[in-house]
């Protein structure tokens, strides 16, 4: 057989492979020193990949070395365990169970280097053990590609977009593994060395694949930051609208959603009532018994509150001992029924010395047009009125 032309030579080869690993293990580490402290759990070990495919291909290079007899069998080592080194970072990332899942794809890497090691030592030429070698790759990427499919229904964008590239990246080497596979074959038990253009195409996926995979990380990385910050937000958000001690509205929010909830009855045509109500003698009890005390019993009159509305109806507390509430689709009647039934039901609230609470309760009817501020000033006057008429009851503004 004629000895084929050679565009590439192995070294030149093992050389492009090095750094090619070398820059993306560097890049990814750059990234990973931010992702740690955005709590990226399980990034590093795509550094750690990308560090042991470099230390692969370094090995390579010393193949041809005094070191050969430690480089071959070390970087045959640490290809077979890039894979299984990947998909560990993966299922950390995600928080997915290692074992036993993972026993398989160790005991696979454990064992085939186990055999190209016996054909190794047995003196098998270049073309076998690359056929060998590709054959266990293959197996790997199969597995591993499974995994990442299985992985793509349960996240959301952009970590679906990185772990689809990262499956085009096993299904690229699964294709190069075919292809390398076929081209070796009839060099198997020749002694010949791997053709040229073989090497030059391997370069190129190999390259290929690295980039592919780093993107994806970056990608993934990118989407969990995102997502994030997007938790953040909401939080700060749901912290801004709702009243820290109490748990229902803040006074911000209750005015806001109150003023959407109005128009929205005008546009619908369908009535709203607004319930001022505040407790008797509430400052009595924080007199007595102390601040802490006083806070308690506003906790449990607003977990009340709140198990006596219905759906679509809005609390709110605007300040101290006086609470709010928008009835959205409630006739004047079914209002003044609610508040009655709520002035009631304050009597279980009860203070650490056994005393019940009472309250006095405004009440208003929406006029369509009219703005939340309007509204508020007639329960308000309402529930003034109430006081004044010896508290422990609820009165309708007339208008
Ligand atoms: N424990 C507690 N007390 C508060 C809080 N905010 C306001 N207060 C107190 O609540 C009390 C409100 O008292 P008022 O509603 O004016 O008076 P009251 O004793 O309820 O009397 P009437 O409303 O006239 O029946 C004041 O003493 C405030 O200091 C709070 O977050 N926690």
């Amino acid at each position: 057989m004629a000895r084929p032309r050679m565009p590439l030579d192995l070294t030149t080869t093992f050389t492009i492979s090095t750094i090619v690993h070398l820059l993306m293990a560097v890049l990814l580490g750059l990234f990973w020193r931010s992702a740690r402290r955005r709590g990226a759990v399980g990034f590093g070990w795509w550094v750690v990949n990308e560090a042991v495919l470099t230390g692969g291909a370094l090995m390579l290079l010393a193949s041809s070395t005094s070191l050969g007899w430690l480089a071959v069998p070390a970087s045959n080592a640490a290809f077979l365990a890039g894979m299984p080194t990947l998909e560990l970072g993966l299922r950390i990332w995600f928080r997915r169970r290692i074992w036993p899942g993972m026993a398989w794809r160790w005991g696979l890497a454990l064992v085939g280097f186990a055999i190209w090691f016996v054909v190794w030592r047995q003196g098998h030429d270049y073309a076998t053990r690359s056929v060998i070698f590709t054959a266990l790759t293959t197996l790997q990427a199969l597995l591993f590609g499974h995994y990442v499919l299985t992985q793509l229904r349960s996240v959301d964008r952009p970590s679906r977009l990185g772990l689809g590239l990262i499956g085009l990246g096993a299904a690229l080497i699964i294709v190069m593994s075919l292809w390398r596979s076929v081209q070796t074959w009839p060099y198997v038990g020749s002694g010949l060395p791997a053709p040229g253009h073989l090497l030059a195409v391997l370069m190129v996926v190999n390259i290929a694949v690295a980039v592919t995979r780093v993107s994806a990380m970056l990608l993934m990385l990118h989407g969990r930051v995102e997502a994030r910050l997007q938790a953040v937000g909401m939080e700060l958000e749901r912290r801004a609208n709702t009243d820290a001690l109490t748990g229902v509205a803040s006074r911000a929010h209750f005015e806001a959603a109150s003023g959407v909830l109005l128009n929205q009855a005008r546009a619908s045509r369908l009535p709203a009532c607004l319930m001022v109500c505040d407790m008797d003698g509430f400052k009595a009890i924080n007199d007595q018994l102390g601040h802490p005390e006083g806070d308690a019993v506003l906790t449990r009159f607003a977990a009340l509150l709140r198990d006596s509305l219905r759906q679509g109806d809005l609390a709110g507390r605007l300040g101290g001992d006086e609470f709010a509430v928008l009835l959205f689709n409630c006739s004047p009647a079914t209002a003044r029924g609610i508040g009655e039934r709520l002035c009631q039901a304050a009597g279980a609230v009860r203070a650490s010395d056994g005393r019940a609470i009472s309250l006095s309760a405004g009440l208003a009817v929406a006029v369509p047009g009219e703005a939340f501020e309007a509204l508020y000033r007639r329960a308000d006057r309402a529930l003034y009125a109430a006081k004044a008429a010896g508290r422990n009851r609820i009165v309708a503004d007339p208008a």
